[in-house]
């Protein structure tokens, strides 16, 4: 595996690769890699010869100065995930290598940015649009891989490679979940043992609402008693709850046969923001 520091680096790795006729998978992550991260390098290796995973802590797309401080970063074990999970390159650029230009760039995803994370985390989508943005100008790749947890994430993702035009196919990939319900993610690390105890409710509460769900009981009602299950956990604050159309995201005021309906929950726990969904037929 091949390590690479510098977008100069990465856009030279990439070009040799398409002129061997390589295709080149792209997995962007934020590193404290789990299975969830090896789950995406494993369907980019299924797919591609090239498999490029990037490892850098994004300061645009924090809005809370103290969860960049505190993100876990612990480079050389994940480094030695990465190889044999298939991955071919690693991307570790610095912030400077990043964002050398001065140019603050905003971007307006209107309906799909106006809840949710872009609705309780201010410019947050716009410092994933630019990161990514500048991740798939420097890697090229032809296939990118992004994981499921972060719904709204892949909506954005996907309307962005739409507006400017890349020439991409964007791979969503299932949650990955600890043996509990738990989803993994970089930041149960971060998680003391109460904390832990009480963090598959989340899963739970979002599976009896999926229940809820399939036998029509209206969208209100599931984020109520959600939040209501949620409240009984005096370690866990709810920041939100959706019930919400899993294509356009919007809240719903009912549901239409066959309609996908996504729930997302984010909530704090001990300090730790978390944040889960899953997806149910109405
Ligand atoms: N449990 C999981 N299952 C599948 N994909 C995941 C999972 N966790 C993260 N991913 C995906 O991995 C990619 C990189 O995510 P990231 O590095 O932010 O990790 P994370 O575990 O989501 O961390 P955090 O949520 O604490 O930021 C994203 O596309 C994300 O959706
Ligand atoms: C896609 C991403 C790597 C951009 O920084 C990040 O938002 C993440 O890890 O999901
Ligand atoms: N996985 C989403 C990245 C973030 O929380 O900033």
């Amino acid at each position: 595996m091949q390590i690479l520091t510098t977008a100069a680096g990465l856009h030279a790795y990439t070009e040799q690769a398409r002129q061997a006729g390589h295709r080149v998978g792209l997995v962007p992550t934020m590193g404290a890699l789990h299975a969830g991260h090896l789950q995406l390098v494993q369907a980019a290796r299924a797919e591609c010869n090239e498999v490029i995973a990037s490892i850098f802590v994004n300061p645009t797309q924090f809005n809370n100065a103290e969860d960049f401080r505190l993100y876990p970063r612990v480079p050389e074990a994940d480094a030695a995930l990465l190889a044999p999970a298939g991955c071919t390159a690693l991307f570790v650029p610095s912030v400077a290598e990043m964002y050398s230009q001065t140019t603050v760039l905003r971007f307006d995803f209107g309906a799909l940015e106006r809840v949710m994370e872009g609705a309780h985390r201010p410019g947050h989508f716009s410092g994933v649009a630019t990161v990514v943005s500048k991740l798939f100008h420097l890697a090229c790749p032809h296939r990118a891989y992004f994981g499921q947890k972060d719904w709204q994430q892949v909506a954005i993702v996907k309307q962005l490679v739409a507006d400017l035009s890349f020439d991409l196919e964007i791979v969503a990939c299932p949650t990955i979940r600890e043996a509990d319900g738990l989803a993994m993610s970089s930041r149960n690390r971060r998680l003391d043992a109460p904390a832990r105890a009480a963090a598959p409710l989340l899963y739970q509460v979002l599976q009896t609402a999926a229940a809820q769900v399939r036998r029509g009981v209206p969208p209100a009602q599931v984020q109520a008693i959600a939040e209501a299950s949620i409240a009984q956990e005096p370690l866990f604050t709810v920041e939100y709850m959706a019930v919400a159309d899993a294509q356009t995201l919007q809240p719903l005021t009912d549901y239409g046969a066959g309609r996908a309906v996504v729930l997302c929950l984010a909530a704090h726990l001990g300090g730790v923001r978390l944040i889960d969904n899953v997806v149910v037929e109405a």
